[in-house]
């Protein structure tokens, strides 16, 4: 695994009582490392902390990153080269159209393959499936609670800390919010890579002083016909920015890797 952050450490704790499953190693940054070694050690005691793949003794069958943007050029792209299969969740990271082609080439060269997880969105199967049939159209709307918006462009262009009301702060194509709300843009470019592209998917970001959760909204249409689907996402208390379920979609990867039935 990459990464010990809220996403790691709380895919840790599941995985700790499933026997089909054994987390070998956890690559951290390097400023990281005493403190993530604790962390680690409280959970899962076998896991070695390391800060790259050399370090680790046994060759994973997968590895799994659920780390951030810089960790997909660190250490995915080189498993990629050396085969090793890898799921991530950083997808953000790949609407980056240069980095999105080096994955793609390092896996082919590595003959393996990269998988990139739902996160905090569903619906992703049914619209691939759909893709394959024809989109017209995939309007994507993500609001969160106003001070999820921290640290990004709205912050400062507008006083999240005293808005009222549901604020629109950025409308337009999935390529230049990816660009503009990096660390909010992985369900975004999730849907383009899915979907339309980039430039055909269209963004809506909503900072809401009232929300509570993370709520995605997608609606689609094509050939197939048309889906709207809406997810209230609880965030982790660890990184309010993150959604519960992107969690979950991590071990559910893991799990359908290792169980003899994959759902
Ligand atoms: N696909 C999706 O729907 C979603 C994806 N994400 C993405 O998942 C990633 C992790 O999210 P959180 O756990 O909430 O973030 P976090 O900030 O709580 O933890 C990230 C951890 O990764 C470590 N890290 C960063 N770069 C690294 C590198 N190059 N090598 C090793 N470790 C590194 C950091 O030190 C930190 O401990 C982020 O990129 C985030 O944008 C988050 C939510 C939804
Ligand atoms: O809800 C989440 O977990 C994260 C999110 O909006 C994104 O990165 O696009």
């Amino acid at each position: 695994m990459i990464g010990s952050g809220a996403i790691g450490l709380s895919v840790l704790s599941l995985l700790k009582n499933d026997s089909d499953v054994s987390i070998d190693s956890v690559i951290v940054a390097p400023d990281t490392l005493d403190q993530a070694r604790e962390q680690v050690a409280a959970i899962a005691p076998k896991a070695q902390v390391v800060t790259g793949l050399a370090e680790v003794a046994q060759r994973p069958d997968l590895l799994v990153e659920c780390a951030g943007h810089g960790a997909l050029r660190a250490h995915v792209l080189p498993a990629l080269e050396q085969g090793i299969p890898c799921v991530v969740v950083s997808i953000g990271a790949l609407s980056d159209v240069e980095l999105a082609r080096q994955l793609e080439d390092a896996a082919k060269r590595g003959k393996t393959q990269v998988q990139l997880l739902s996160g905090a969105i569903g619906g992703i199967d049914a619209l691939a499936a759909a893709k394959i049939g024809g989109l017209d159209s995939v309007v994507y709307t993500g609001r969160k609670p106003a001070l999820a918006w921290k640290d990004t462009p709205a912050d400062g262009q507008f006083k999240l800390e005293a808005l009222t009301e549901p604020t629109v702060i950025f409308e337009g194509p999935a390529g230049e919010a990816a660009r503009l709300f990096p660390k909010n843009a992985n369900v975004a470019a999730t849907l383009s890579l899915a979907g339309l592209g980039l430039d055909r998917t269209q963004v809506r970001l909503i900072a809401d002083p009232s929300s509570k959760e993370n709520v995605h909204h997608v609606e689609a249409s094509g050939a197939f016909g048309s889906f709207e689907i809406t997810m209230r996402g609880k965030p982790l208390a660890a990184n309010p920015k993150t959604s519960a379920l992107t969690v979950y979609s991590v071990v559910r990867a893991i799990g359908n890797q290792a169980h003899a039935v994959a759902i």
